[in-house]
């Protein structure tokens, strides 16, 4: 180990394997809260304030900047720089302030910033691979500064319910994975955002100046799915074992189908979505006082989400005594044509047809209003992109036909949104039992406080993400992804419950986390999936504590400085990290110590 004078004399040559590029996943040597000989050992000592700072004072200063910033999209742009070039105190702040903080990194102000992302891109965030490097993928793949174990792609041809907005699109993976490393603990250093630059159908942007990928249309489906391959190869050839998540792609069935058995990949915006809302739907239908059999559900928008969400209920059906026949014509899909049914007269996409029906006796409907009347349904779901779809009359009338009505209005954008929480309660005289995809905030009703649940894919993909990198799974299975659902439904506390809540505290999420990578873990074992056969041998307790040990902390972060200083700082404070009431442990190293080595 190297003594303290030979790491006051370092200079920055002697630093240790930093990405040679400062990328927003690894930047971070101007911490204010580094002590002096971490200073000195990056080579940063003299070139930043001296004062070394607690995680209250930091704090103190960002939000202060924050509430300086008038418009979300100005604090988002603060949040980005600060990422930038203090990733760990950007993770700080995030998990301290997470239910604050998320509306502004991801759904609803990642929506405006990707739509405006030629317009404030400062700097590059993640990796984009155009359609004309295709034959050369791997190779650029080398370009990347770090070790990635998780990556989330996008070809940006469905960014949220924004439509295309190309490689604008990148804000997408940028802020999941954020939330992966805030929710579940992955190292930022481990994360690749990855946009893929295919041409875009937004002839707008094509024509903008300021738009920063290819300015030809969308390539063909061929073309695509021929690039998909080589960067799926390329990707695990670099990185072996890496997950791979699927990201607000136009049409995303074709890649799941074809990769989900051969990479360790999933596609979030179908089984992620899927999971998240079968989650707090199961309780839900316990809250709704409503056996599972005597429900019906009408979804509003039969894309990737709509199906996916009902392909996972309809396993929940199953477990609750349904046949799978009973459990699929629980459903009524609408998409941009009407009733889906079966003798609609368009040529249906695969994806719809097992939900299509045949009872509708000849009629087409094309009002969600006259479609609630014949169906009488007890469950409304949006995934329709259609903003303001669930009307006053609408809404009355799910109110009308049932004591608890389970309204899921889950487009995201908040602008998207079929109703705001504020809509629902009103007009269900308070007794809906509501989740969004992008959160409302708490209102009094009726002389007591109500709070929305937010069924956002966040309670659930950061676990299946880490559940796959610790179990080392081959392959994510469909049993993994209905995993993370039973457990994020089971992960509420007793206060939560009593207060008839679906989802969690969003402020617990690291540990729901944990519970949901747990599931994962288990049923990857169950399934035969997993590599890491060692964690085989753990009970839940130990597991949960290896977990926990294995997620990164930012109060507690060290990489950045090297072993070498770690263990001195660690030895000399007598404290292990930043932790202890989230202030800085290693201020307790002496001034004398300090002195000596200036
Ligand atoms: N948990 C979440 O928060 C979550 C997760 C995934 C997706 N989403 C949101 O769900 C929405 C849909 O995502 P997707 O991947 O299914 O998109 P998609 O493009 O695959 O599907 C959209 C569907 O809406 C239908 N639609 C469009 N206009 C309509 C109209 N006027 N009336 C009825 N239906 C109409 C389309 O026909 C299509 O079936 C997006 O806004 C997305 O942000 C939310
Ligand atoms: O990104 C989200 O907030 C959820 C979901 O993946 C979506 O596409 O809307
Ligand atoms: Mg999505």
């Amino acid at each position: 180990m190297a003594t303290i004078a030979q790491m006051s004399q370092s200079t920055s040559q002697s630093r240790p394997s930093l990405a040679p590029r400062q990328l927003s996943t690894t930047g971070g040597d101007y911490d204010s809260a580094n002590p002096a000989q971490v200073r000195k050992y990056l080579g940063t000592y003299g070139l930043q304030p001296p004062s070394v700072e607690s995680f209250e004072v930091q704090a103190q200063r960002c939000l202060r900047l924050l509430a300086m910033k008038p418009t979300p999209i100005e604090k988002f742009q603060y949040l980005v720089h600060l990422r930038a070039t203090n990733v760990h105190l950007f993770y700080r702040l995030l998990s301290s302030n997470i239910k604050e903080l998320t509306p502004l990194i991801y759904t609803p102000t990642v929506g405006e910033a990707c739509v405006r992302w030629h317009e404030i891109f400062t700097q590059p965030e993640g990796m984009y691979l155009s359609f004309h490097d295709r034959g050369n993928l791997r190779k650029i793949l080398d370009n990347w500064p770090s070790n990635v174990e998780i990556t989330v792609v996008t070809d940006g041809s469905r960014i949220l319910g924004l439509g295309d907005l190309g490689v604008n699109g990148m804000g997408i993976p940028v802020g999941k994975l954020a939330l992966y490393t805030a929710c579940a603990g992955i190292r930022p250093d481990a994360t690749l955002p990855l946009t893929l630059d295919l041409g875009t159908n937004n002839v707008a942007l094509r024509e903008d100046p300021l738009y920063m990928g290819s300015r030809i249309p969308k390539v063909s489906v061929e073309e695509e799915r021929e690039f998909l391959d080589e960067l799926m190869a390329a990707l695990t050839d670099k990185w072996p074992g890496i997950v791979i998540q699927f990201e607000d792609f136009k049409n995303p069935f074709p890649a799941l189908e074809r990769y989900q058995n051969t990479y360790t990949m999933f596609n979030d915006d179908v089984q992620g979505t899927g999971a998240v809302i079968v989650g707090g739907f199961i309780n839900a239908i316990r809250a709704s006082g409503v056996p599972a059999k005597d429900h019906r559900a009408i979804f509003l928008g039969a894309g990737s989400a709509g199906t996916g969400v009902a392909q996972q209920i309809v396993e929940y059906f199953i477990k609750e005594g349904l046949t799978p026949e009973e459990a699929r014509r629980k459903f009524w899909f609408v998409d941009s044509n009407g009733l889906v049914t079966l003798d609609r007269g368009d040529k249906l996409a695969v994806h719809k047809i097992e939900f299509a029906r045949d009872d509708n006796n000849g009629r087409q409907y094309q009002s969600l209003s006259r479609l609630i009347d014949f169906v009488r349904p007890t469950i409304l779901m949006g995934l329709s992109t259609i903003g303001g779809a669930f009307n006053k009359d609408i809404l009355t009338k799910m109110a009308t036909l049932n004591n608890r009505p389970i309204i899921f209005p889950l487009s995201n954008p908040s602008s998207k949104s079929e109703c705001t929480f504020e809509e629902a309660v009103l007009h269900t005289e308070g007794r809906c039992l509501f989740a969004s995809g992008s959160p409302f905030p708490s209102l009094e009703y009726d002389g007591k406080l109500l709070t929305p649940g937010q069924g956002n894919n966040m309670y659930v993909f950061p676990g299946i993400g880490l559940g796959a990198i610790l179990s080392k799974t081959v392959s994510i299975t469909q049993d993994m992804i209905y995993a993370s659902a039973e457990s994020l439904s089971t992960s509420l506390n007793k206060q939560e419950v009593a207060d008839g809540w679906l989802y969690p505290d969003i402020r617990r999420i690291r540990e729901v986390s944990v519970v949901v990578t747990r599931g994962v873990i288990r049923t990857a074992q169950k399934n035969g999936v997993d590599r890491a056969v060692e964690l085989r041998e753990l009970s839940d307790d130990q597991l949960d504590a290896y977990i926990r040990e294995k997620m990164y902390d930012p109060f507690n972060e060290r990489e950045n400085v090297g072993d070498a200083v770690a263990q001195l700082l660690a030895t000399s404070s007598g404290q292990s990290g930043y932790t202890n009431g989230h202030s800085n442990g290693l201020n307790g190293i002496t001034e004398g110590v300090q002195a000596a080595h200036l």
